[in-house]
């Protein structure tokens, strides 16, 4: 039996100016899920959560939350849709317990103060002025205030960043805890490793594009090197011999030699491939270990050069 997707987004377009900022953006989010939409800075990300928020109108395409049109039917989306965007600021003096109450008053029937703070593991900050939380406390205290009025989706844009790498783990323990409260979760971020660890399923966009869309798993097996092989030669051997032993080898993408160790990136047959080509040099070998390929580099496989913005793709995959 299916369901109505809490998020269905189809072709959307949106320009500022004779910026293309979202070209053509698909995604649909399912009920209870973590959807992570990912890509780089200036990927177009955060307008097509604002789209989906109803805080922007798009150009072209069209989008429904739970079945509502956020452009015409914006009151009721805000009912349902609870919004975390990138750097909320509060008042310097307001205490934490102040301002989900100030936020509460909003709704007709908003969340417990008390119960959010408990989940969100503030309870002992709820006396504590805004100005004096850490970088984590203030991020958690902007996902309570996102859940306050009791949203069926949550939108967190860019939840983690600034934060150590402590703080971003307890982060990602809060988001985990509303999603397992019954939250669906849409997750803007440029980590790798908060999509990886995070989401149920992912969009990678690029260029204002979908590139890929899918698992965590699927993607990182859409990227071409979908895995890597570590092979270290038993005894010294000089790196063109290895690296020569494997010309023809098929499956072979990208081969280099780290710390005397072969690494090869490559698909299919990859280590009979390379095993065999080795013995045929008489290269014996020890610690041979096969990884998979990290989304980091399917990220970079899908997304085209590294660095900044990235160059749109054409095609789109839909895994
Ligand atoms: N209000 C605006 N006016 C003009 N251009 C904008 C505006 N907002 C975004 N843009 C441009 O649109 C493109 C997409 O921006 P968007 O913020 O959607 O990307 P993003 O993937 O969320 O990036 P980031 O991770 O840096 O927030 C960028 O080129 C950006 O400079």
């Amino acid at each position: 039996m299916s369901t109505t997707p809490v998020v269905r987004a189809e072709h959307l377009r949106k320009s500022y100016g004779s910026t293309l900022a979202v070209q053509d953006v698909s995604l649909t989010v399912e009920r209870g899920e973590i959807f992570g939409v990912l890509g780089r800075n200036g990927a177009g990300k955060t307008t097509t959560v604002e789209m989906i928020a109803g805080l922007r109108r798009p150009d072209g395409g069209t989008v429904r939350v739970l079945g509502l049109d956020p452009a015409t039917q914006a009151a009721a989306v805000h009912d349902k849709v609870g919004l975390q965007l990138q750097e909320s600021a509060l008042p310097d003096r307001l205490r934490v317990q102040e301002a989900l109450e100030l936020y509460a008053s909003f709704y007709a029937a908003p969340a417990d103060p008390v119960d959010l703070l408990d989940l969100l593991g503030l309870t002992v900050k709820r006396d504590t002025a805004f100005k004096d939380l850490s970088g984590g406390q203030k991020q958690r205290l902007s996902v309570a205030l996102a859940l306050v009025g009791r949203p069926e989706v949550a939108i967190l844009d860019e939840l983690t960043t600034g934060l150590d790498p402590h703080a971003r783990r307890e982060t990602w323990a809060v988001v985990e805890a509303v999603r397992d409260a019954g939250v669906t979760i849409l997750l803007v971020t440029h980590l790798m490793e908060e999509a990886e660890r995070l989401c149920d399923r992912i969009a990678l966009i690029s260029g204002g594009l979908v590139a890929a869309t899918g698992t965590p798993e699927q993607i990182v097996d859409l990227a071409q090197g979908e895995h890597v092989l570590r092979v270290r030669p038993e005894r010294p051997v000089p790196d063109e011999v290895l690296l020569g032993a494997l010309t023809g080898v098929p499956d072979v993408r990208e081969a280099v030699v780290e710390d005397r160790a072969l690494v090869v990136r490559g698909g299919g047959a990859l280590v009979q491939g390379v095993l065999v080509a080795l013995a045929r040099h008489d290269v014996a070998t020890r610690d041979v270990r096969l990884e998979r390929a990290s989304l980091e580099d399917a990220f970079v496989s899908l997304t085209g050069a590294d660095g900044a913005d990235a160059q749109p793709v054409t095609t789109s995959a839909e895994v």
